[in-house]
């Protein structure tokens, strides 16, 4: 029986540089008497292939042989988990097929695999909307619709609350899928008796956080013209008539260090480019704004057109968005301000002495610094001291000492971020007030949520952010892979077979490794609230501590030099360099520089300085369940969180708001790095399979029973073979 897996003929597949994976063919096989096997195959290529195993291995599943290909008719299944031969190349081909066929969905049992076109195909429209609406996913072809049906279908049949995980690499379409979701929420409902006119207008406001959190959030990156550096969290929050009633948004780690440095191809996010081509020519007198970007350091550095994107038009768009939300035209001009004064900060110029190293500010004759200066509110001489001096309390004693150049830039920039980063703050809190008002709670029965979470991440050089990203994908997988795995055993239950022989791979050593008590987290924060704590100190502290036989495999020697740490993920490996770390950590500004805006005579710059300096390690950005009050709460220890703090208890909510929903996978795939239209670039797609847990799933899958026929699949399957026995 076993060797007839492998007989003439049969089809199977090899790995290959270039495609991935290729077919090839057995071309004969001879069994010897002690139950060694020895197969000969031909590629594709024409490349011929001996390997050797054993009928036990076989039958077990245990050889080292090519994976089988699937009998046609497999060949665009639209659920994966129906393949007879569940494998990675299988898996591959299905979806590489049916993109061919401009079929960009496919079904990997509970998951939803979505590859990007790369171009506008018109299969969201409101007409595809009402085709999904009311059907079951078998009635239908996979789609994100489907699983939008799907949730609001058992939100409406059980009231459970659910939660659609949208996830994948950056440009791979996350962001695109969460709004046509969020599109097909708002319209299904207005197609219905209950339409009024408020729920229309709680819907408009509900999809105007879209543009508003773009024009904030997003910006261009190599890989991607609008590409969101947040995550999100969004719940649509439906009453006991299904009808939608608020919205509650929770933002996780906004990248700050765009603010001041962007890379070559890059941009600073929208809004900036939005004001400086969209203000009208009083605004521009106000804020003393120059239409053309490049005159300033905070996005000159970058490219400043988007092809097809219209920046000025755009900035109406974002206007008229912020009014729905109800942050009236005064307070949109307050943000402006602040905005464009950040612009002219960038510009105020810092140079060191001729004779010494110490920082220098032409506070009188500095154009751009009075300017920013009067815009946020503050003294220009007293913020020219405080950036070039530092404060030094020495046992009660104060006095002064001169910062360097670098550090007084240091210092400027991480000003500009601080304050966009509570600006931010702000507008979510402002969203949240609108959109989960009292009336909205008190009527809240349920909700959807899309979670937009950026996938794994390993570039050439990692940093905080990526550590960061990574951590919480550990989180996602974890949760992701215990769910896939208590539904495969709910299966084998079903059918009464015997499922103990099912490993899985654990990713909690890696979790233990980051979070634990003195895991790297804990690490870092007691070196980032050092006074004398530096990026080195920190990654001597790591080598000491965290170097030992509990983390062998996870934390792993860096083999050049002292400038990163290796931690072995589940997706692969990925070695963070640590220049940095402390500082994104602390994410804050010099006492003397708090004291300056917290003093400010801008009433508005006060108000979004409270709100980011009170964001709490446990209420980040806004509650996510009901039972918490709307807007961030003081600081829960008397300690400053850090940003590593707060993602941690961010992420930990996240996670149990996560446990108690229904939770529906959408894994977004970007075909090629070029963003061309129809182009599948098979080892790159593989890869994210594989980093995303598609293939982990078939790989728990085939550790188990890997191939799945039914019951009359199985009976007319052999009833054929046994009859073409017997005719032998
Ligand atoms: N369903 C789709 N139809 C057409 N084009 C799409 C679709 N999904 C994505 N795209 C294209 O891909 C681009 C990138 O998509 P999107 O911004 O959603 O990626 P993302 O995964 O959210 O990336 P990031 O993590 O960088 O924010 C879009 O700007 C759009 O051009």
């Amino acid at each position: 029986m076993a060797e007839s897996i492998y007989s003439n003929g049969t089809k199977v597949w090899f790995e290959d540089k270039e495609r991935g994976w290729i077919p090839g063919e057995v071309v004969s096989s001879s069994v010897q008497g002690d139950g060694s096997v020895e197969i000969a195959f031909i590629t594709e290529r024409q490349k011929e292939i001996t390997l050797k195993s054993t009928l036990k291995d076989i039958t077990n599943n245990t050889s080292k042989l090519p994976p089988l290909s699937n009998p046609s008719g497999y060949e665009q299944v639209e659920d994966l988990t129906h393949l007879p031969h569940l494998n990675e190349p299988s898996i591959l081909d299905v979806i590489h097929n049916r993109y061919a066929e401009r079929k960009l969905y496919t079904y990997s049992g509970i998951v939803l695999v979505a590859v990007n076109p790369f171009t506008d195909v018109p299969i969201y429209g409101q007409d595809i909307i009402q085709t999904y609406a009311g059907h079951k996913r078998e009635e239908l072809g996979p789609h994100l619709f489907t699983i939008a049906e799907e949730a609001y279908r058992a939100l409406q049949r059980d009231t459970k609350n659910q939660t659609i995980i949208v996830s994948g690499e950056s440009g791979a379409g996350k962001t695109e899928s969460a709004k046509y979701i969020m599109r097909y929420m708002a319209s299904v409902k207005s197609n219905t008796v209950r339409e009024t006119t408020s729920s229309t207008s709680v819907e408009h406001q509900v999809l105007a956080t879209n543009p508003i959190l773009e024009a904030f959030g997003n910006a261009k990156t190599s890989r991607n013209d609008n590409s969101s550096r947040f995550g999100k969290y969004i719940q649509i929050l439906f009453d006991d008539q299904s009808s939608i009633v608020g919205a509650r948004i929770r933002t996780y780690l906004l990248e700050r260090s765009r603010i001041s440095f962007q890379q070559r191809s890059e941009r600073n996010y929208h809004i900036f480019y939005q004001l400086c081509e969209g203000a009208s020519p009083e605004e521009r007198a106000n804020f003393g704004l120059d239409s053309d970007a490049t005159g300033y350091r905070y996005l000159s550095s970058s490219s400043i057109k988007i092809d097809n994107v219209n920046d000025a038009a755009n900035f109406t768009a974002t206007r008229q968005a912020l009014a729905i939300v109800g942050i009236d035209e005064e307070k949109q001009l307050a943000i402006f301000r602040l905005l464009a004064g950040l612009l002219h900060l960038g510009n105020v110029e810092i140079n060191h002495r001729r004779d010494a190293k110490d920082a220098i500010i032409d506070e009188k004759n500095d154009a751009a610094l009075q300017k920013a200066m009067e815009l946020l509110g503050i003294d220009a001489a007293e913020f020219a001291k405080c950036t070039t001096k530092r404060l030094i309390d020495a046992r009660g004693e104060k006095f002064s000492s001169a910062r360097t150049m670098d550090q007084s830039i240091g210092v400027r920039d991480g000003v500009a971020k601080f304050i966009y980063s509570c600006i931010f703050d702000w507008l979510v809190l402002r969203i949240n007030a609108s959109l989960s008002s009292n009336d909205a709670i008190q009527r809240e029965k349920s909700f959807i949520a899309v979670l937009d979470i950026y996938g794994f991440e390993h570039f050439r050089t990692n940093s905080f952010e990526q550590f960061c990203i990574n951590y919480a994908n550990e989180k996602l997988q974890q949760q992701f892979i215990s769910h896939v795995f208590k539904l495969e055993q709910a299966e084998y239950a079903l059918e009464a077979i015997d499922w103990t022989t099912i490993d899985f791979s654990d990713n909690q050593p890696c979790i233990d490794l980051i979070e634990g008590k003195l895991g790297i987290l804990a690490l870092l924060d007691e070196e980032s609230r050092l006074a004398t704590g530096t990026d080195e100190s920190l990654i001597d502290k790591l080598n000491s501590q965290l170097k030992t036989p509990e983390h062998k495999s996870i934390f792993k020697d860096h083999l050049h030099g002292n400038e990163a740490f290796t931690v072995a993920h589940y997706a692969g490996d990925v070695s963070y360099n640590i220049d940095g770390f402390l500082e994104k950590n602390r994410g804050t500004v010099p006492e003397e520089h708090k004291d300056l805006l917290t003093s400010s005579s801008n009433d508005f710059l006060r108000e979004v300085i409270d709100v980011g300096i009170n964001i709490g390690i446990d209420t980040h950005h806004g509650p996510v369940s009901k039972s918490k009050a709307v807007g961030p709460s003081k600081a829960v220890s008397g300690r400053k969180p850090t940003q590593c703090s707060v993602f941690k208890s961010s992420l930990l909510t996240l996670t149990e708001a996560l446990s108690v929903t229904d939770i529906h996978y959408i894994r977004c795939i970007k075909p090629n790095e070029s963003k061309r239209a129809w182009e599948f670039n098979s080892p790159l797609v593989l890869s994210q399979l594989r980093a995303c847990g598609v293939v982990e799933t078939v790989r728990i899958t085939s550790a188990g029973y890997p191939t799945r026929w039914t019951y009359e699949e199985f009976a007319a399957r052999s009833i054929l073979l046994s009859f073409l026995h017997t005719a032998h």
